[in-house]
């Protein structure tokens, strides 16, 4: 499948389809019963506040990661995960993108009111320039991105099913991402693929 460019610079990718049916609706189907979803809080002005979504952090052992100012252990890889990773690297590799990964975190939005704010991922482990790529499954959703210096205007991405969306080198230097609140039915899993550089 051939990878589209939605930005030259930063690179921003997007391969529709990576997954085809029914791999994509069987991947989706096991990792809602299979894995051990979490809804942890934050503490936000001295209270706790559950996450507005659900998630596991998977990888190999020593990729631990500090997320929200938070440090989570990683689950160990699920089959049909490591499975994923395998698949997304070589599809990199035929696009000529150049990608490892140690570690994954999963999102769960059980509707379209569950979401996630604006962000980079940005956090010192994974180093100056990291690569992400997110594979999306369920329903259709945008993920919205802005400029940190507002040079152009914001834009969404729609990830459909089975869909691989790739943030290159400086998208998380140079612009934030959000998964707004929608009036969408259906859940949606992410799974957000990263290379974390060293332990906490
Ligand atoms: O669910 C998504 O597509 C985005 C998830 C995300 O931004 C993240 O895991 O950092
Ligand atoms: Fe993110």
């Amino acid at each position: 499948m051939p990878i589209e460019t939605l930005l030259a610079d930063p690179p921003l990718w997007l391969m529709d389809p990576l997954l085809e049916e029914p791999d994509a609706s069987a991947l989706l189907a096991a990792l809602d019963a299979e894995l051990a979803w979490q809804q942890p809080s934050l503490r936000l002005y001295g209270r706790e506040h559950p996450i507005p979504r659900q998630q596991v952090w998977m990888g190999t052992p020593e990729a631990s990661y500090r997320y929200s100012g938070r440090e989570f252990l990683p689950e160990p890889w699920h089959p049909a995960v490591a499975d994923l990773r395998d698949r997304v690297i070589t599809a990199l590799v035929a696009a000529g993108i150049d990608a490892r990964f140690n570690s994954v975190l999963l999102n769960r939005y059980a509707s379209g009111e569950e979401r996630m704010g604006w962000h980079s991922d940005d956090e010192p482990e994974l180093g100056d320039d990291p690569l992400i790529a997110v594979v999306s499954l369920g329903a259709e959703r945008p993920l919205r991105f802005r400029w940190k210096r507002r040079e152009a205007p914001a834009f969404n991405v729609w990830l459909p099913h089975g869909s691989l969306l790739v943030m290159g080198p400086g998208v998380q230097r140079r612009l934030q991402h959000a998964l707004l609140p929608r009036r969408l039915p259906g859940v949606r899993i992410s799974l957000t693929f990263r290379l974390v550089m060293s332990a906490c």
